[in-house]
């Protein structure tokens, strides 16, 4: 694509190419092209695309290795990840330039007959492969046949439309940005269900020396999901030292009122380490500054391994390239 202005340079917007990639990336499009550049699509096919095994064995960083290779290459000037699936360390080639303002951060139940959680029956067969959300799922006890399940978000809902599943749970946030928030049941209380650290967040990542893009980029960047997300991915951190099972996180920006009754912002983070076979659930809360969030949601985390996450044991198998993937 040419600009007419021939100095005028089109960043490149560089994405996987499933429709809730897509649909993502066209959002911080259309965002820098708001901010005044000009700006296209490039898709980039990623190891999570072309493979469909599950996500434990191909492992951490499967869906934007390849997005973050495109941008090292020049390939791209600009990858948008779902925040969740980045590894935790940092990177120095890149920088999160943006954070966009997230979407609802919950996981969604997509069951028959318009079913909630609680409503359904011993041994139903409920999809998903996150074992976040299997360990959390066989914890409540109610019996649920938890099975694995991939694919893009259309195959995995169309498993309960063709009667395969009773039910499978997704993020909620996935589904509202192809337009299918119609399918949703129910969309699962955080008690019940914690969230993946950064769920329903985007990561606009640029190089790290590409100062001005970054700058520009940077007018997308929302306040308080990036206090949040920086909260949930430093208890993720934190924990992934210390042990191995599953881990949940959400946190919020709440107002708050001082004692001569000045209202002010400060972030509320809640956070769960599970057994992956439901056995046991370790869950603790942290209220404090906006200011310091990563270290907030560090702080967190190590309370939660004081509490004894250290000794909850995952039984999934170590991932081909480091680490299990806590999405
Ligand atoms: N694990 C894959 C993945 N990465 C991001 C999303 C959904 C969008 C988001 O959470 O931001 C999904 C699908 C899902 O977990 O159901």
């Amino acid at each position: 694509m040419r600009n007419d202005q021939e100095s005028k340079r089109v960043v490149r917007v560089g994405t996987r190419g499933s429709l809730l990639a897509t649909t993502q990336a066209e959002t911080v499009r259309q965002g820098l092209i708001a901010a005044g550049l000009d700006a296209e699509l490039v898709i980039v096919k990623t190891a999570g695309d072309l493979s469909a095994a599950p996500v434990q064995e191909i492992g951490v960083g499967v869906f934007t290795a390849a997005l973050r290779e495109a941008l090292t290459d020049g390939k791209v000037d600009v990858a948008v990840h779902s925040y969740k699936d980045l590894p935790t360390a940092p990177d120095e080639r890149f920088v999160i330039a943006a954070i966009p303002p997230r979407e609802d951060p919950r996981d969604a139940l997509v069951a028959r007959d318009g079913l909630v959680l609680g409503e359904l029956p011993t041994g139903a067969k409920v999809g998903t492969s996150a074992p976040r959300r299997a360990a959390q799922l066989r914890a409540l006890g109610q019996g649920l046949d938890i099975l694995p399940l991939r694919g893009n978000l259309d195959t995995r809902i169309g498993k309960v439309a063709s009667g395969e599943l009773d039910a499978v749970v997704v993020a909620r946030a996935g589904l509202s940005r192809i337009g299918r928030l119609d399918v949703v049941t129910e969309s699962l209380d955080p008690v019940q269900l914690l969230p993946a650290p950064a769920q329903g967040a985007l990561a606009v990542e640029c190089r790290a020396g590409d100062t001005e893009l970054a700058e520009a980029i940077g007018t997308l960047d929302d306040p308080n999901t990036r206090a949040a997300v920086l909260a949930e991915r430093g208890l993720l951190a934190e924990l992934e030292a210390g042990c191995t099972a599953p881990v949940g996180a959400i946190a919020e920006v709440v107002e708050s009122i001082d004692e001569d009754g000045r209202v002010f912002d400060e972030l509320s983070v809640r956070g769960c380490v599970a057994a992956i076979d439901g056995s046991d659930t370790i869950r603790a809360s942290i209220v404090g500054s906006t200011h310091n969030a990563e270290e907030l949601g560090r702080d967190l985390a190590r309370e939660l391994l004081d509490l004894g996450a250290r000794d909850l044991v995952d039984v999934t198998e170590p991932a081909a390239s480091g680490g299990t993937p806590h999405v």
